[in-house]
């Protein structure tokens, strides 16, 4: 996979799905259980690597994602964070100046050196050949949950508190670019292989505001990070970025790879930006719940769409709890034909 996001087209396109380690596996469940809660399980070493390795096992997936969570870097600033059951995450609300400056400038060491600390073990328990992916959020989509403190349906505050204190929401988005590039290098110099920033958030944004809080933060790490280790490739995932928007973002941050949602347009997204960077995606979750022929017709068209690019199969966004493995046995199947 290493290869592919160096732009080459690879003989045997690389597989790996968003949420690979999760509900959908029983052995996930099962470590799930034992830790209690999901922090727990993110900031225990063993834990951690388990279930990131869980998936490989089974699967035989060309990547590793480090399992951990991007509100990793919210909790490692000092924001409370917590998960409920079937709810969600909760956080404390950073909504202006006063809230802000009482978080910390940089990451809790005791909270982020146990996440390095799987990714470095994680690496060296995997087969050299398999792709270890660090990742981020964008500073755009967790300061959606900053703001808000949860998920929300088009995550309104946050994108109020852009228009209504913008000094603020800049200073938010200034103190997440800064620890989430260093957050990022930590993980490459553990020993991760690339990293993914996930902004899921992208879609609900105007074209300005994109532009503004989704690829200027983005650049700005791209950049910080390619300054400690040059050679760092770099995935972004802008979750509902128009056509346009993927190509000024891919223009503008110079990253190796876009990830993309299951709504593009393979064709013409290829023809903008093939080119330039390596293309990983997009089948819809869904259809990985459906399973059978409809199955079967979408992994089909995808890899024409994508054949002769430098392409990386995943899913377009994460894999969904009540995803039966045997679709998932049958999607490998099929792709690896
Ligand atoms: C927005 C976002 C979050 N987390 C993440 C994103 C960006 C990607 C996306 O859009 O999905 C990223 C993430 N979250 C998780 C990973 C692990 C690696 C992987 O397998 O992809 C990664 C890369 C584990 C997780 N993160 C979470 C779980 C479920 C926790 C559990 O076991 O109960 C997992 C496996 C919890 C989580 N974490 C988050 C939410 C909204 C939720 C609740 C919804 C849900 O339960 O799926 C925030």
């Amino acid at each position: 996979m290493k290869r592919v996001l160096d732009g080459h087209v690879a003989a045997r396109t690389p597989i790996w799905m968003m949420r690979q380690a999760g509900r959908y596996l029983p052995e996930y469940r099962a470590v799930r259980e034992k830790a209690g809660d999901f922090l727990t399980l993110c900031y225990t070493p063993n834990h951690a690597v388990e279930v990131t390795l869980q998936p490989i096992r089974r699967f035989g997936f060309d990547a590793a994602i480090l399992f951990s969570d991007i509100l990793v870097v919210p909790h490692a600033l000092g924001v409370d964070l917590s998960f409920e059951a079937g709810e969600g995450p909760r956080l404390s609300r950073t909504t202006n100046h006063t809230e802000l400056n009482a978080l910390r400038d940089d990451l809790d060491p005791s909270r982020i050196e146990r996440v390095l600390e799987a990714v470095g073990r994680i690496r060296e328990e995997l087969p050299r050949e398999t792709t270890l992916l660090g990742f981020c959020g964008a500073p755009w989509t967790v300061a959606t949950y900053m703001v808000a403190g949860r998920g929300t349906p088009d995550q309104g505050p946050a994108r109020l508190a852009s228009l209504t204190d913008p000094a603020f929401f800049e200073a938010l988005i200034d103190r997440l670019v800064e620890t989430s590039a260093r957050y990022l290098i930590g993980q490459l110099k553990a020993g991760a292989d690339a990293v993914q920033i996930f902004d899921s958030w992208a879609g609900v944004l105007d074209p300005e505001s994109f532009r503004r809080w989704s690829i200027e933060p983005i650049r700005r790490i791209v950049a910080l990070v390619r300054a400690q280790v040059p050679d760092a490739r770099i995935i972004a995932f802008p979750k509902g970025a128009t056509l346009a928007g993927l190509t000024e973002l891919v223009l503008a941050t110079g990253v190796n790879a876009v990830g993309l949602d299951w709504t593009v347009e393979r064709r013409q997204t290829r023809l903008a930006v093939g080119g330039r960077v390596a293309l990983q995606g997009n089948l819809d979750p869904l259809v990985l719940i459906a399973g059978g022929t409809a199955l079967d017709a979408a992994v089909d068209a995808l890899v024409e769409d994508f054949h002769g690019a430098a392409h990386i199969f995943n899913l377009g966004h994460g894999i969904r709890p009540e995803t039966p493995i045997a679709h998932v046995e049958r999607m490998i199947a099929r792709l690896r034909g």
